[in-house]
């Protein structure tokens, strides 16, 4: 594939701009890709395991003649970061950022960027559990969906030079509003972990009745909380404060639900029950059989199995 971006600018070298950084080589999408991070141990462990073409302890340098920043720091940052870089950036490039949250970071950084810079937020649906600069992989983002939330009037052709790069590193791209955005992430993504950190900060809180068979008989269904629950403390909290509304939305409808399932199994009425895990069922298997289920195994899925 040939190059998208002569000189790309990653700033904050943690688990997305990693990925990112191996993803552009494997595909051969940037020419030159700089990188930037505060602090002195994660210069040193980029430079060891040969992130980045340049790293760089000051942003200014980091975005100097970049065709592409994207900013890959804490949803929360967004704006003090983009202040600290408008004033260095080449006229006409674009700036992008993979937050999980997309309203707010454009409320944060859009006005900071000067006149003729394009500013395309995006997100790639893609992570782990883990952080920092070694925690990235090429391959994070095949298969997986990034969504463009262009603001307003953006140039077109910016638009489908940033399409082009995520489809180079293996993303299906699709293009959302903030709001939309915001919305759909809480259902898909935050409300899920809050609930996941909860589940296992309630078998902690009970540690001194279980003793230490929570970890030893852990179940599959709470091992999986568990990973999700080892996710990144500053970026799970800075989402969770800048998609406030939707969030809290969702969780109301969550509480709803969860009393009336408390209250059937109250009242005994297995009915309810069973119609409600009826459908969500339905749901995982219409997840599988779209094909969107990248890491489901494949036992019981045999003809005639319900
Ligand atoms: N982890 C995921 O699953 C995932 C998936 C999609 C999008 N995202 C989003 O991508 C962004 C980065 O997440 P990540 O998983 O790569 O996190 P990470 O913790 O691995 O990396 C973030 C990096 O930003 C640096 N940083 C923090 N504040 C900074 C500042 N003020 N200036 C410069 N650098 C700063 C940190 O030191 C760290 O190296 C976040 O906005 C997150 O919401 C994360
Ligand atoms: O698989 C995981 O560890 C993730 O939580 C990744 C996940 C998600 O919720 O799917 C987390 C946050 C992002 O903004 C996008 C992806």
């Amino acid at each position: 594939m040939p190059v998208i971006y002569e000189k790309v600018a990653l700033i904050g070298l943690g688990l997305i701009a990693s990925s990112m950084f191996w993803a552009m080589k494997r595909g051969g999408l940037a020419g030159h890709v700089s990188g930037f991070a505060r602090s002195a141990d994660t210069r040193d462990t980029a430079r060891e395991i040969g992130l980045c073409d340049e790293v760089c302890d000051s942003i200014a340098k980091t975005v100097k003649d970049a065709d592409l920043v994207v900013l890959c720091v804490p949803v929360g940052v967004m704006g003090s970061v983009a202040a600290e870089m408008a004033g260095y950036l080449k006229p006409g490039c674009t700036v992008t950022d993979v937050g999980s949250v997309k309203a707010d970071v454009i409320a944060q950084v859009g006005p900071l960027l000067p006149e003729g810079v394009h500013f395309i937020p995006a997100h790639p649906l893609a992570g782990t559990e883990h952080s920092g600069p070694r925690s990235g992989f090429a391959e994070l983002f095949d298969n997986r969906w990034c969504l463009l939330v262009p603001v307003p009037d953006t140039n077109a052709n910016a638009i489908s030079r940033l399409r082009n790069l995520w489809d180079g590193m293996g993303a299906n791209v699709e293009e959302m509003d903030a709001e939309h955005h915001d919305l759909v992430l809480a259902v898909t993504s935050h409300a899920p972990h809050l609930i996941a950190y909860t589940m296992v900060g309630v078998a902690d809180d009970l540690r001194r009745v279980t003793d230490s068979e929570v970890i030893k008989y852990s179940a599959a269904g709470f091992r999986d909380f568990t990973r999700i629950a080892a996710s990144d403390p500053t970026m799970w909290r800075d989402v969770f404060l800048t998609n406030k509304d939707a969030t809290l939305e969702i969780l109301g409808r969550f509480t709803e639900e969860l009393f009336a399932l408390q209250r059937a199994i109250r009242m005994g009425d297995g009915d309810h029950l069973h119609d409600y895990f009826t459908r969500t069922r339905a749901i995982r298997r219409g997840i599988i059989e779209a094909g969107q289920d990248t890491d489901a195994p494949n036992f019981g899925r045999q003809p005639g199995n319900k």
